[in-house]
C-alpha cells in the first residue's frame, strides 16, 4: 500500500469543544488524514458551523452523531445531515430495519441523480463494549454474533456499512460481502493506550483485516506532536 493510499484509510476524530479547534486541526492534519470526524462534543458545541470550517479547509467529513430514534426523526436527520454536504453519517444499527430502510429510502429519494448522498454506516457494538456490556443490557449472544446479526439487518434495510471494531471485520465481509464499507475505530498503535476502548488492533493489523477506514482520535489528539503521530501511523500501515 502506498503512504497516499494509506493516507486516505484514516479518520481523525475531532473530539474538541471550542470552534478555534477546528481550523488548528483541520489545518495542522490535512496532509496526513484523509477525513475528520465531527462526533457529539463537538457537534453539540459548535454545530453545523464546525463542518462547515472543515469543508472551507478542504476536509472531508464523517458526520458520527449516531441517530437512534423513532424512523420519521432518524430520517429527516440524515436528510439534514446530507445537506451538509458530508461524506458519511451514521445510525445505530440496533434502532431497527424500518429505522434504517426509511431513513435510506428518504436519502435515496431526495439525492436521485444530481449530488451524491453520503454513505451511511450503522453502529453494530460500540468498540467500548465487551460480552459483560451485552449481557448488562440482556444480550446474551457472543460480540462477534452480534456484530454480524446487526451488520447483516443494516445491509438488508439498505445501509452502505457499518461501524465496527476491526476485530469483525472478516466475519462482516463474510456475511456482508466485499463492497460493504466497514469502518472501524477502536484502532491504537504501538505507542498509544487503550483507553476506554474495549475491542482494539493495531492501524496495520486493521488495514490487514480488510477494514476501508480507520478512525483514530485520542492516539493522534494526545500526541506531543499530532502531525508526527499521523505519519507513524500512515508508517506502521504501509509497512505493514
Ligand atoms: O464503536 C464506536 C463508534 C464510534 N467511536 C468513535 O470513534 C472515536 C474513537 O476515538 P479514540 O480517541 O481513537 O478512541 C470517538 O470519537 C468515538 O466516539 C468509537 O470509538 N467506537
Amino acid at each position: 500500500m502506498t503512504r497516499e493510499e494509506a493516507i486516505k484509510k484514516i479518520i481523525f476524530a475531532m473530539d474538541v469543544k471550542e470552534f478555534s479547534d477546528v481550523q488548528y486541526w483541520a489545518e495542522l492534519l490535512s496532509q496526513h488524514v484523509g477525513m475528520f470526524k465531527v462526533g457529539k462534543q463537538l457537534y453539540t458545541a459548535c454545530g453545523p458551523a464546525a463542518v462547515r470550517m472543515i469543508q472551507k479547509c478542504g476536509g472531508e467529513v464523517f458526520l458520527d452523531l449516531k441517530y437512534h430514534d423513532i424512523p420519521n426523526t432518524v430520517a429527516m436527520a440524515a436528510l439534514e445531515a446530507a445537506n451538509l454536504g458530508v461524506q458519511l453519517c451514521d445510525l445505530h444499527a440496533m434502532g431497527g430495519y424500518e429505522m434504517m430502510n426509511k431513513t435510506m429510502e428518504t436519502l435515496d429519494k431526495n439525492f436521485s441523480g444530481c449530488t451524491a448522498r453520503p454513505k451511511v454506516l450503522a453502529i453494530t457494538v460500540l468498540t467500548s463494549s465487551n460480552e459483560e456490556t451485552l449481557r448488562g443490557i440482556g444480550i446474551d449472544l457472543p460480540v462477534p454474533e452480534m456484530v454480524v446479526k446487526l451488520a447483516k439487518l443494516a445491509k438488508s434495510a439498505g445501509v452502505d456499512g457499518v461501524v465496527a471494531s476491526p476485530q469483525e471485520v472478516g466475519l462482516i465481509r463474510e456475511a456482508c460481502g466485499k463492497d460493504f464499507l466497514v469502518v472501524t475505530p477502536g484502532v491504537r498503535p504501538s505507542f498509544a493506550s487503550a483507553d476506554d476502548q474495549k475491542r482494539i488492533m493495531t492501524p496495520a493489523e486493521a488495514v490487514k483485516a480488510g477494514s476501508d477506514y480507520l478512525v483514530i482520535g485520542r492516539p493522534i489528539a494526545a500526541a506531543q506532536s499530532p502531525a508526527e503521530a499521523a505519519q507513524k501511523i500512515v508508517d506502521e500501515i504501509v509497512a505493514g
